[in-house]
């Protein structure tokens, strides 16, 4: 028999991640090809993003995707994320010209305050949650301060992009096969203090960090490399990554709604007080998946190193969490 269809919300539908998303969660990528969905799609109320999304649901339709069970277009949350089952927000306000970082906070903070609330109010108890727009894990964290009759551990944001590119990084310098590398993380914060992490990696049964064996590298190159990648992709591109970061919403939902048989991956997720971090900081960690749920990797050995760096980035998201405060 075939599945009842289950309702996706995507805001920011008509963007550019929006265009690399849709059509694969359509053909089945991202919750399994046995599972028809509903596409519930948001934009601001502007007659230019309303016209590009019809566009995009024109070519959704062109597509005759047997598991696209229903494409619906809005500019209202509260009625994008009806009964939603999961929710992508991708949608969110890039920093203008002259914009401060505290200006970029606020916008985002209101965008993401409504659509909590609007979260809260009629989307299905049991949504799953990824931020994607920036700042993700701050944004993230409004919008589960602004539901607060929803679990709290489903809102999560996205480090898989950061874990993915860390994870191409070390099979370029070591010849590894990118999918035989297992337990790798990234900790902290979606920014370039992010803290990738390899110490306890391994392919095909052996160390990562013994057969590069190089911590001038993983400081000093590694490091950079992975938390300037975005910078890099919009210097390059004249536009921010979009393919790669629709293709890591993928693989952090399809690993959450299927599992992860027993492999680590990195999600943003709230903290339970894990490691130091405070209860509530929406902090990328390693978690293994089942069932629908994540669970987070504890009593990992946090090195002199690692410490520095954890405590870099969770400063950073510190900050962040207490300039929103006011507004929550
Ligand atoms: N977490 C990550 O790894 C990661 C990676 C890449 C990009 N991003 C972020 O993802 C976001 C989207 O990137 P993009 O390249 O698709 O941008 P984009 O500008 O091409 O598209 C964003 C879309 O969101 C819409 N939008 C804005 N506010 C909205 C709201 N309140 N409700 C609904 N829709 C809204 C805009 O109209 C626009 O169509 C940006 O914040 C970007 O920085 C995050
Ligand atoms: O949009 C950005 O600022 C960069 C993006 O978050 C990325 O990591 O590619």
């Amino acid at each position: 028999m075939s599945k009842k269809p289950v309702r996706v919300a995507v805001t920011g539908a008509a963007g550019q991640i929006g265009y690399a998303l849709l059509f694969r969660i359509a053909s089945g990528e991202m919750l399994g090809k046995d599972q028809p969905v509903i596409l519930q799609l948001l934009e601001i109320p502007d007659e230019k993003a309303q016209n590009a999304l019809k566009g995009v649901i024109m070519e959704l339709e062109d597509c005759a995707f047997p598991l696209l069970a229903g494409i619906e277009a809005h500019s209202d949350p509260l009625q994008a994320f009806k009964d939603t089952d999961y929710a992508l927000l991708v949608g969110a306000r890039p920093r203008g010209p002259g914009m401060e970082r505290a200006d970029l906070l606020a916008a985002n903070a209101q965008i993401f305050t409504a659509q909590g609330k609007a979260l809260n109010a009629v989307a299905s108890r049991n949504v799953k949650v990824l931020v994607v727009g920036n700042p993700a894990n701050t944004n993230a964290y409004i919008a589960m301060k602004s539901a607060p009759d929803l679990p709290a551990k489903n809102f999560t944001a996205m480090l898989r992009l950061d874990h993915n590119r860390a994870a191409s990084q070390l099979a370029a310098k070591a010849g590894f096969k990118v999918g035989d590398i297992k337990s790798l993380t990234v900790w902290g914060n979606h920014s370039p203090t992010m803290y990738a992490d390899y110490r306890f990696a391994t392919v095909n049964g052996k160390s990562v960090k013994e057969t590069i064996n190089d911590q001038d590298w993983n400081a000093n190159v590694f490091l950079p490399t992975v938390g300037k990648r975005g910078a890099a992709i919009i210097n390059a591109r004249g536009l921010s990554s979009a393919a790669s970061a629709a293709n890591a919403a993928i693989d952090h939902m399809r690993d959450w709604a299927l599992g992860s048989n027993g492999e680590w991956v990195t999600m943003g997720v709230p903290s339970n007080g894990e490691y130091g971090i405070p209860a509530g900081m929406v902090f990328g960690f390693p978690v293994t998946t089942a069932n629908g749920e994540y669970k987070i990797v504890e009593g990992l050995e946090i090195d002199a190193f690692s410490q520095e760096c954890i405590n870099k980035t969770l400063a950073e998201l510190q900050g962040e969490q207490d300039g929103v405060k006011h507004l929550l």
